[in-house]
Parts: C-alpha cells; sequence; structure tokens
C-alpha cells in the first residue's frame, strides 16, 4: 500500500516583549526561579489581568506579513485543564475569535535534488499566556515549580493540515523562524523556548479523501527533532496499520536520546477543556488605525523583498525565497549587488546558496558571523566576471578568504595575486599554448575536422592542463575553433 503523509504544525513562539502578557512582571530568561512571577501571574484572588498592548501589536504585525485577516474584535478564554505548572487551573488563551486569521507562508526547500518552492495556508494565529516549568532534576530531591515563564506572552501559529513530509515540515518551521525574528517579534532563541514547535502527524493511503486519525508530538524545539520525530512518527503509524492496529489520537513527546516518540497522554478535545470567554477580561478591540499605525512601522516585508529582487535582480523564485528567509542573509546579498553590480546578481546568489552557505553550515554559525565580509565576496565576483579568473580559482580564493579572517577590503585581490591564480588572458601566451596542444593532438584535431565537433572538449581540456588552469577557458575555446577552422 502507498501512504501520504498529513502534517499541520502548531507554533508557540514567545513575545519580545519586556513584560507578561496580563502584568507586569518581567519575561527576562535566567532569573533565579519564582522571582518573576507577580500575584496576577499567580491568579492570587482580588487581582485583575490586564492587556499588554505590546503583545497585540506583535500579533498585528505577524497577521500583515503573512496577508491575514486582523479580526477587529477578538477574545479571551479561559482553557481548563490541571497540572502542577498552571497555578490557575486554566491558561487564558483565544479560542472562538483568534486574533489572527487565515493567511499563508511560502518556503523553498530542496527534494529529492530538485528544488521545490510551497505554500501553506495558516489557520490561525492567537495570543495566549504561556505556563511555568517543572524542574524534576536536582530540586533538593524533589519536583520543583518554577513559575517564572507562567504569564509569559506567546502566540501560537497554527497551519493548515497541508505538509507533506518531514522535509517540508522542517522548511515551513524554518521559514516561519526566520520571519518571526525578521519581524522583531520573537528572539527566535529555540534553546531557551522561544519557538517550540507541535506537530500533528497522520497518513492515509494515496487517493483517499478523508485524513486518517493524528497524533500530536508536543514541545519540538530544534529542526532535527522535528524532522526525526516525523519521519519515526510516519514509520510507527504505517506499521501499526498494516499490521491491522489503528492509531489513537494521542499527545505523544519525542524522545532525543531514544529516538522514538512516546505516549504522553491520549489526546483531550476541545470539549474536555470546558473552553470559555475570560470574564475578567474585555473583548479585544484592533481599530483600522491601530493596523496602519503598526504597518507604517514595519520593515521592508520578505514578500515584498522577495518579488524586488526576482523583478529588479531576475533571480529565480527559489533563489530570492533562500535569500530572504532571514533578515541577515538579505541584508547580506543585498550588500554584495550593490558592490558586485546588478549583471552578478545571479552569481552573487548561486555563491551565498553554495559556498558560502555550506561553509556557514560547517562553521554553524550564522551569516552574521561570516568572516567573508560581502564587500570582500564582491570583489570575488567582479574579479571572476571579468576574466581576471576562473569561477575555479574563485572557490579556492574563497575558501582561503574564509580561513584569513581578515578585513582587507582587497582580500580576493591579494589572495589571486599570491597565490598565482590570475588567468592567461594574454593572447600571445595562449596562442603558443593551443599551436602547442594542437600540434600533440592530431587524432582530436581530425575527429573535429570530420564533424566531431565535441571533439573540441578533449584539446580544450588539454589547454587547461598545459596552462595548470590557468588559462581562460572562454578565450581557448574562441582560439580554438579559429584555429581549426582556418
Ligand atoms: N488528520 C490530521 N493529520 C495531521 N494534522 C492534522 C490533522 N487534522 C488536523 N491537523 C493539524 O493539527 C493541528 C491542530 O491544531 P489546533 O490548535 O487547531 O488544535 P489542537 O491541537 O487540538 O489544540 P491544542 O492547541 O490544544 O493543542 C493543525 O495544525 C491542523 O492542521
Ligand atoms: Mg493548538
Ligand atoms: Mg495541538
Amino acid at each position: 500500500m502507498q501512504w501520504e503523509v498529513v502534517i499541520g504544525l502548531e507554533n508557540h513562539v514567545q513575545l519580545t516583549t519586556n513584560s507578561k502578557i496580563f502584568s507586569g512582571s518581567s519575561i527576562k530568561f535566567g532569573a533565579e526561579p519564582n522571582t518573576q512571577a507577580s500575584p496576577v501571574d499567580l491568579a492570587l484572588p482580588g487581582v485583575l489581568p490586564v492587556m499588554n498592548k505590546g503583545a497585540v501589536e506583535r500579533a498585528i504585525r505577524f497577521g500583515l506579513a503573512v496577508g491575514a485577516k486582523i479580526a477587529p474584535q477578538s477574545v479571551f478564554a479561559r482553557k481548563n485543564y490541571f497540572y502542577p505548572d498552571l497555578p490557575k487551573g486554566y491558561q487564558i488563551s483565544q479560542f472562538e475569535d483568534p486574533v489572527v486569521q487565515g493567511g499563508s507562508l511560502t518556503f523553498a526547500y530542496e527534494k529529492d535534488g530538485k528544488l521545490e518552492t510551497k505554500t501553506v495556508n495558516l489557520t490561525r494565529a492567537h495570543l495566549e499566556e504561556d505556563a511555568g516549568k517543572s524542574l524534576h532534576e536536582d530540586y533538593h530531591g524533589m519536583s520543583g515549580i518554577d513559575l517564572n515563564r507562567a504569564g509569559t506572552p506567546l502566540l501560537e501559529i497554527v497551519s493548515e493540515p497541508e505538509i507533506r513530509s518531514a522535509a517540508e515540515a522542517v522548511a515551513y518551521a524554518k521559514a516561519l523562524h526566520g520571519l518571526v525574528m525578521w519581524l522583531g517579534v520573537c528572539d527566535g532563541n529555540m534553546q531557551e523556548g522561544s519557538f517550540r514547535c507541535d506537530v500533528n502527524v497522520s497518513v492515509r493511503p494515496v487517493g483517499q479523501q478523508e485524513f486518517g486519525t493524528r497524533c500530536e508530538i508536543k514541545n519540538l524545539n530544534s529542526f532535527r527533532f522535528i524532522e526525526e520525530a516525523v519521519n519515526y512518527e510516519v514509520r510507527r503509524q504505517i506499521e501499526l496499520i498494516e499490521d491491522g492496529g489503528k492509531v489513537v489520537q494521542a499527545t505523544r513527546l519525542w524522545d532525543p536520546d531514544r529516538k522514538e516518540t512516546r505516549q504522553m497522554r491520549s489526546k483531550e478535545d476541545a470539549q474536555d477543556y470546558r473552553y470559555f470567554p475570560d470574564p475578567d477580561l474585555p473583548p479585544l478591540v484592533i481599530s483600522q488605525e491601530w493596523i496602519d499605525r503598526v504597518k507604517a512601522g514595519m520593515p521592508e516585508l520578505p514578500a515584498a523583498m522577495r518579488e524586488r529582487f526576482i523583478r529588479d535582480y531576475g533571480l529565480p523564485e527559489y533563489d530570492s525565497l533562500i535569500l530572504t528567509s532571514s533578515q541577515a542573509m538579505a541584508t547580506y546579498y543585498e550588500a554584495v549587488v550593490a558592490k558586485a553590480g546588478k549583471a552578478n546578481a545571479k552569481a552573487a546568489a548561486n555563491w551565498m546558496m553554495g559556498d558560502v552557505s555550506s561553509a556557514l553550515n560547517r562553521a554553524d554559525i550564522d551569516i552574521e558571523r561570516s568572516p567573508v565580509e560581502a564587500s570582500q565576496l564582491a570583489l570575488l565576483l567582479r574579479r571572476i566576471a571579468d576574466g581576471t579568473i576562473s569561477n575555479n580559482a574563485g572557490k579556492k580564493v574563497f575558501s582561503l578568504m574564509w580561513d584569513a579572517q581578515s578585513q582587507d577590503e582587497n582580500l580576493a585581490d591579494t589572495i589571486i595575486e599570491r597565490e598565482g591564480l590570475k588567468q592567461i588572458s594574454d593572447t600571445g601566451a595562449l596562442e603558443a599554448i593551443v599551436d602547442e596542444v594542437l600540434a600533440a593532438n592530431a587524432k582530436s584535431v581530425e575527429q573535429y575536422k570530420a564533424g566531431k565537433e565535441a571533439a573540441i572538449n578533449a584539446l580544450i581540456g588539454q589547454c587547461m592542463k598545459a596552462s595548470k588552469g590557468k588559462a581562460n577557458p572562454a578565450q581557448v575555446t574562441e582560439l580554438l575553433k579559429k584555429k581549426l577552422s582556418a
């Protein structure tokens, strides 16, 4: 049987406010346990929550960026459940009328060596408060509760079940991560839990309309865990069904050490939470003026920048998506093009998606910390474009520039000179090489003259070898053709 994978993601994005969503307590990470929990966060009797405007503003930013509807009026509800880290016995969230409705996210990824782009629709994004944290290790031999995180503002972003593989799920999550950081609504720190992902996974026979039963893997805080957990879960569900079993809707946890998902609890449905509007909070009203004000203060958005890259630099959609996957990447790219010229825009994109990205991945650093500066890369591109060095020599120069960790604006020239990488473009010198090669390769010459055009490649290869790779291949080809047709 052929199976199709169906995935929907819920992302909990911690907002970059200074204080909590309904109280003035700080949300700064790393404070002593229980030093940042106010009576409001603890729901002590007689206190009332007050909505943090900054959190709403960030939700509006996000909604505008994904082309969603910003609800003119949305409602906070109580989601009731019992857990030791939830001091109130309920979480304030949004249920029926979320603040952000609809929208979509477009992203690029590689599938079986092919470059793909995809748009996933969003269901909603709603504001809610985070719960506290149970400390199971090393607390006087007991479990302790740290309520510092209780009341931290979150935006929960929910996708439609339109994702079809682990690779797509990772690409979606990365695009979302890049976007919320771009917008400044989240610091994106996954180790500190600022960006967490719940992955809903089901499988169905190819061709079947109805969805299979989903399992939800909670709280994944790395892209690798998303990939591993989805792949494991898909295999588990298929094996279960093929053995005659049935998937039960459940919440599962990913165990990164044993590389498996484990059932945490059978899934509760909305009705189990007994949602009802929070009587302590009035409806959240957002005027068009407020939306306009937020819009006016937003940076150029990735979607607009993408269009501009396609229009102004002639880039394919895939390239434009990759280059706008983070603001730092886009800024770097534009700085390279500004110095290397628009004619080198596509070459700059290729370099960034190729050698630059590989080097960053190997060093496990972001582009902000790249030892090769945009202006240094731009000079290298110009030297390749003007024929000073070959593309291959360019790769060597790049790797030497990377290791040099130098601020030298002319680093590329310095290295080309030092390593003697300049192409031989002097026609006299080239002619000598070409003549020599023609004399020594009578057989290829004969084949070419007999109409086998591919025979010229062998001759080009010989010329490159004779010049130790420094001949300009375009010039060599031209010279060879001229001499062979003479
Ligand atoms: N059959 C299915 N297979 C895979 N994903 C699904 C399926 N049905 C729904 N989903 C996805 O599951 C997610 C459901 O999230 P939603 O927040 O609406 O509800 P929930 O998980 O029940 O609530 P909670 O926020 O309490 O976890 C969505 O991303 C949706 O696309
Ligand atoms: Mg949810
Ligand atoms: Mg869920």
